[in-house]
């Protein structure tokens, strides 16, 4: 039929054939140069040019016409030319590489490299901040102190026969996308039970993943052998410091804690007045269970991190007016809750009805959303979405995660969490060092403060 549009299984396959012949060109040009042939080069180039550039409109047509193979395809086809190009390389890709490193090669490294001036200029010069730069390797008792020992895990489960690991609730999420994508017999009844799971997802417990793995009969999925009950698993890289082995290390799983330890010196430095920020941007490790997606969930990667200090009674900021008439799809706890989907909302709005707690969350969150779109990004593909209440971290008292929607669906870029004084406070208990700040008032208060005695019991 004239005009209609191809299937998605045609269109795979007229991409593949079309990445097969950009490859077999560029091997024709690598080998006539390898030969030190010089005629023929030039042709060989010109005809790689021709075949790149089909490849290229096939694809913009096959992911305009919207498949999900497609745009597996389009991805397929994206990372090996950035491979080829050695934007970058899988790590230690002569010994068959380890899951979730990579090395950036020329062009890669020039990106990063204006993207991190660029952070650098938007927000460390434009706010003044106090910029550090700490070891990666983190004695235990800092992330004792900040929770990361206990509680930085995610869930796990292990195949049970070969002790293949995974992430439960990417498991989970796989399997309820999967059965509404491809499962035409699903009941409406089913496929908004399915919804409902992943619009939750992130909220569950271990119990409630490990039921429903169960009840859906999830199993592994390279062997289809069953599934251990999920568990959680600590992400950090552990490590000893000094040749005793005594004294145990991490690698640092944020940036963040080097900041919160230097309070007390910062604070000072910034003659002792609050609010000022400070930031850092480094390497940060996680030893993720089962590291997919590319660049987006590695082992090893660059943070970089900013921690705001500000009276706890006060979390005005002066400049929020700059950012209040931003407008931009945010996507609170309710609207996720109901299975509604992300609304486009003045900021202004948003903090005065309480769905951003405060201002100061609210500046960052505009500020985020003006680095992002100057970036380039998508207006109409970024969001920020709000945390439900069991996917916080163990720290925060709200979050906004900023996601962009690309081939992988929604994906976080960009954390802002209200940790309110978290941090400050362990580690004060933990070291001995009172890390806090004083508010030197304009006129001189009195306050009378009724401290109750424990009754003495005969
Ligand atoms: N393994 C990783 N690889 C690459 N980037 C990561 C990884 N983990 C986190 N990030 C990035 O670091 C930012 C800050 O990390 P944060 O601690 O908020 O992540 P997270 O909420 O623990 O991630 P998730 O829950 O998806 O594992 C995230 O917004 C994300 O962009």
């Amino acid at each position: 039929m004239a005009g209609a549009a191809p299937s998605e299984e045609a269109l795979r396959r007229a991409l593949a054939e079309r990445q097969t012949a950009v490859d077999a060109q560029a091997e024709a040009v690598r080998s006539l140069k390898a030969s030190g042939a010089k005629e023929g080069v030039d042709a060989a180039v010109e005809a790689l040019k021709i075949e790149a550039g089909a490849a290229a409109r096939r694809l913009q047509a096959a992911v305009g016409s919207g498949g999900g193979a497609a745009r597996e395809e389009m991805r397929q086809t994206v990372v090996n030319t950035l491979e080829r190009k050695l934007f970058y390389i899988p790590s230690f890709k002569i010994y068959r590489g380890v899951a979730g490193l990579y090395d950036y090669g020329p062009p890669g490294c020039a990106v990063k490299s204006n993207v991190l001036a660029f952070w650098r200029q938007h927000f460390v010069l434009e706010e003044n901040m106090l910029e550090v730069d700490c070891p990666c390797v983190t004695p235990e008792v800092v992330l004792k102190a900040s929770g990361h020992v206990e509680k930085f895990t995610d869930l796990m489960v292990k195949d049970e026969k070969t002790g293949t690991c995974y992430r439960a609730d990417h498991l989970l999420k796989d399997f309820c996308k999967d059965k509404l994508e491809k499962d035409l017999t699903l009941s409406p009844e089913t496929a908004a039970e399915f919804k409902r799971v992943l619009a939750v997802l992130d909220d569950l417990s271990t119990e409630e993943l490990g039921a429903k793995i169960k009840e859906y009969g999830i199993v592994a999925p390279d062997t289809k052998n069953p599934l251990s009950a999920p568990y959680p698993f600590n992400l950090m890289f552990q490590t000893s410091i000094g040749p005793t082995g005594l004294s145990v290390g991490y690698m640092r799983p944020e940036t963040a804690q080097g900041i919160f330890v230097n309070f007390k010196d910062l604070y000072y430095y910034n003659g002792q007045k609050l609010p000022f920020a400070a930031a850092q941007i480094g390497q940060a490790f996680r030893n993720e269970i089962s590291p997919r997606q590319g660049l987006l969930r590695v082992r090893e990667f660059t943070l970089a991190e900013i921690e705001h200090f500000v009276d706890p009674e006060d979390k005005s900021h002066p400049k929020f007016v700059d950012v209040a008439d931003l407008e931009f799809l945010m996507f609170p706890r309710e609207l996720q809750l109901s299975g509604e989907s992300a609304k486009l909302t003045k900021l202004a709005e948003a903090v005065l009805k309480g769905t951003v707690n405060n201002e100061t969350l609210g500046y960052f969150i505009g500020r985020v959303y003006l680095f992002l779109t100057r970036l380039g990004i998508d207006k109409s593909r970024l969001r920020f979405r709000q945390h439900l209440p069991n996917e916080m971290a163990h720290y925060a008292a709200d979050c906004w995660d900023a996601e962009i929607e690309c081939s992988y669906g929604w994906i976080e870029c960009v954390g802002i969490a209200d940790r309110s004084a978290y941090d400050l406070k362990a580690h004060s208990e933990k070291s001995g060092v009172p890390l806090v700040a004083h508010e030197k008032f304009s006129k001189p208060r009195e306050v009378e403060n009724f401290l109750s005695c424990p009754q003495r019991k005969t």
